[in-house]
């Protein structure tokens, strides 16, 4: 053995052992950097629980309309379902240029993210192949210029329990992982014309608390002239907790984590939301912003950070 490979070897890491039973069985595609497990039995029959607590509605405010559940997810397997998402899923840490007013602007998403789903006109058959949702039939090759990626089962059981609860049909399910206190996402409504009007969305909180703030957007002068312009909010989101957005909320408030120093914030979060795209543009969009077009990040269990996924290492 060479010096200093015996070194490395005491000084690597011992990976913790997760908080989690395996499950053998995974979700695969084509479209997948690697096989997705599903979610271990035991989490599964703790969702059937959900959600652990009743829903408040938070309508008191011109235009908002949320329920919060705190929590949604049972604070049995919060912890552990965390863990797991954080370890199997694929992240993408996505750049893109913008042009803001003429000037060309580079943005380093401040947060990794990943997507899975596809708008109402296809769907995915059995076989993982996309269909026509109107005709049946396979779809055109040149529909999307992204390659579109099912929403694993570990994903897809939450969003079946979240349908139960809200009454609302998701086709979309957007992650990200804020892995500390610098990692954020500034203002901004999720107001996108592919989402139709009044769009539903449910959002999940899973790991470190962190500050969701929601403001109202500016109120043109002259426009609605005798209301009281709204008070700003700040929902302290707890490992498990839910936010549905609802209503008008999205057309009329604006919603952000910032970033935070101090105590705690050397820990994760992740936020998964569930929507709803009716048309390919949605689609086009979210796998532009949210997978891009780099390197993949997998969880590393030695050093306890995402880490460039480099495959059979
Ligand atoms: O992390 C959160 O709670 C919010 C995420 C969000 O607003 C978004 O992904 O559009
Ligand atoms: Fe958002």
């Amino acid at each position: 053995m060479k010096r200093g490979a015996i070194e490395s070897f005491f000084q690597r890491p011992v990976p913790k052992k997760p908080k989690y039973e395996a499950n053998a069985n995974k979700s695969s595609h084509a479209s997948y950097p690697f096989a997705i497990p599903h979610v271990p039995a035991s989490f599964q029959e703790q969702l059937g629980f959900a959600p652990a607590k009743e829903g408040k509605l938070i309508n008191d405010q011109l235009d908002l309309d949320l329920v919060y559940y705190q929590p949604y997810i049972p604070s049995s397997i919060t912890t552990g379902f965390f863990e797991f998402l954080r370890q199997e899923l694929p992240f993408y840490r996505v750049q893109y240029n913008i042009n803001r007013g003429g000037v060309e602007t580079h943005i380093n998403t401040p947060r990794f993210t990943t997507v899975f789903g596809v708008d109402e006109t296809s769907h995915f058959a059995l076989d993982g192949s996309l269909v026509d949702t109107k005709t049946g039939e396979p779809i055109e090759k040149n529909r999307y210029k992204c390659v579109p990626r099912p929403i694993p089962q570990c994903l897809d059981e939450l969003r079946k329990v979240t349908e139960g609860t809200t009454g609302q049909k998701f086709n979309f399910c957007l992650v990200n992982y804020y892995a500390n206190g610098k990692d954020s996402i500034s203002f901004h409504s999720d107001d996108e014309r592919f989402l139709g009007s009044n769009p539903a969305i449910a959002s999940f909180s899973l790991g470190a608390k962190r500050d969701f703030l929601m403001k109202h957007k500016p109120i043109a002068p002259g426009d609605r002239q005798n209301v009281e312009f709204p008070k700003g909010l700040k929902l302290p989101l707890g490992s498990g907790d839910m936010v549905l957005m609802r209503g008008k909320t999205q057309a009329n408030w604006l919603h952000s984590i910032p970033k935070r120093a101090g105590v705690d914030t050397g820990k994760g979060r992740i936020n998964i939301t569930f929507r709803k795209a009716m048309v390919k543009g949605g689609t086009e969009n979210y796998y532009q912003y949210n997978v891009g077009v780099g390197v993949v990040h997998k969880w590393d269990t030695g050093s306890e950070q995402m880490a460039i996924f480099a495959p059979n290492t």
